[in-house]
């Protein structure tokens, strides 16, 4: 939901089944997400009436609450697709269909509504090129696969992107060598497209989920610690900082730490502004991005507002040639030398050196030599008080 850009959201609810956990759980990120919302209740021609009234009335209910605020319709003829088909991004409407899959029955309604629907974002090709990947892949005879959902701009074939931000947040230039979309060669891709990029001269064991390749107009940094207004939609007892969860943000998926928030600690419910670093790596990140925050049970959505740790390129760099210069003097192998850490290999040095690893405790993980000489004095490095 936070990395495919989804226009529209379709709740699929089993008439039988009725209206289970998830459907709560999907329907709740949708809202916190700001997704449209239309309900698909499938196997109708299986499902006893009174069943079936009750799976419409309990959802009508659910989506009548206060937390949805919501406008359901039951979409019983055409009339009704056009009324809620133009007011369906904008309006609070909420159209339901009642189908079969095995009969058809009311088919014909749906692929009108989605043929109606017309996507909410639009995209423009004169802006910088923002790539978000979500795969790899190694493929015979072609190298090195990336594929993820263009984000903005226009991306052609032989173009010169930054891929990043590595362990040390750094990006390097990198060639376009093919596209596919669909299985098939394209000779450019624009936003909210989705695409598979041939890289020239990178091994796929460097590229993880979460990097971007971005025009270098863009001049991209890496962020270690940001700020985010999270509403925390269920927790079993309190979140205090030092707390870890998972963050979803686009395609990043990362642990982070709590270092501080504007509360002493949240509950179900509870809105603050909060204060994260991520654990492992840095990640690049745009202010109004929308997170999930989750771990178990506990979930909590939010927005990011303030970008606070960044890692200048040209710090990373630095820190990178120095380290190089010191394997030298101390006899190692020169190419080995030259190669760029793997993300294993820092993790385990940073292990080492007590920083990393999936343990509690925020700041321990702050000021960590690597860390501290890269951060871009040009940046706010913001509030590190943790409680
Ligand atoms: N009678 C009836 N059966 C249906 C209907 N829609 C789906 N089914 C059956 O329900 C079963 C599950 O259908 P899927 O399309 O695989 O459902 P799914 O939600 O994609 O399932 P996952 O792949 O597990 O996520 C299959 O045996 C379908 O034949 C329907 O409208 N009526």
């Amino acid at each position: 939901m936070t990395g495919h850009l989804p226009d529209f959201c379709m709740l699929m609810v089993g008439s039988n089944a009725g209206i289970v956990g998830m459907t709560k759980e999907h329907l709740g990120l949708a809202l916190a997400l700001n997704v449209p919302v239309f309900v698909v209740v499938t196997k109708i021609d299986m499902c006893p009436a009174n069943i079936l009234q009750e799976t419409l009335k309990l959802l009508q209910r659910l989506l009548k609450s206060p937390g949805c605020r919501k406008i359901p319709v039951l979409v019983q003829n055409k009339d009704d697709v056009i009324v809620t088909a133009s007011n369906f991004s904008s309006e609070r409407m909420c159209p339901i269909f009642q189908i079969s899959n095995v009969t058809g029955e009311n088919m014909d309604l749906l692929k009108m509504f989605l043929n109606l629907l017309s996507p909410r974002t639009t995209y423009n090709n004169d802006e910088p090129a923002e790539f978000q990947i979500d795969d790899t892949y190694s493929v015979p005879g072609v190298g090195t696969v990336v594929s993820g959902t263009t984000l903005r701009g226009l991306i052609r074939l032989n173009d010169t992107l930054l891929l990043g931000p590595d362990p040390l947040g750094v990006f390097i230039p990198i060639t376009v060598k093919s596209i596919h979309r669909k299985r098939m060669p394209v000779k450019e891709v624009h936003g909210g497209q989705t695409a598979s990029f041939a890289l020239k001269k990178i091994k796929r064991a460097s590229i993880r989920k979460g990097m971007v390749m971005v025009s270098p107009k863009l001049q991209p940094l890496a962020t270690w610690e940001f700020e985010a207004e999270i509403l925390v939609l269920h927790h079993p007892t309190t979140i205090s900082p030092r707390y870890q969860a998972m963050v979803h943000c686009g395609s990043i998926r990362q642990t982070a730490t709590i270092l501080s928030m504007n509360k002493d600690c949240l509950r179900t419910g509870d809105k603050a502004s909060v204060h994260f670093r991520f654990i492992k790596t840095p990640e690049y990140l745009h202010c109004d991005q929308k997170l999930v925050f989750r771990e178990g049970r506990t979930k909590a959505v939010g927005t990011i507002t303030k970008l606070l740790q960044s890692v200048s390129t040209q710090a990373a760099k630095a820190q990178l040639s120095k380290s190089q210069a010191n394997k030298k003097i101390f006899g190692e192998d020169a190419a080995s030398a030259a190669r760029p850490q793997s993300p294993t290999s820092l993790q385990s040095s940073q292990m080492k050196s007590g920083g990393g690893g999936r343990r509690r405790g925020g700041q321990r993980h702050r000021g960590k030599g690597l860390n501290a000489a890269t951060v871009s004095p040009a940046v706010s490095t913001g509030a590190t008080g943790t409680a």
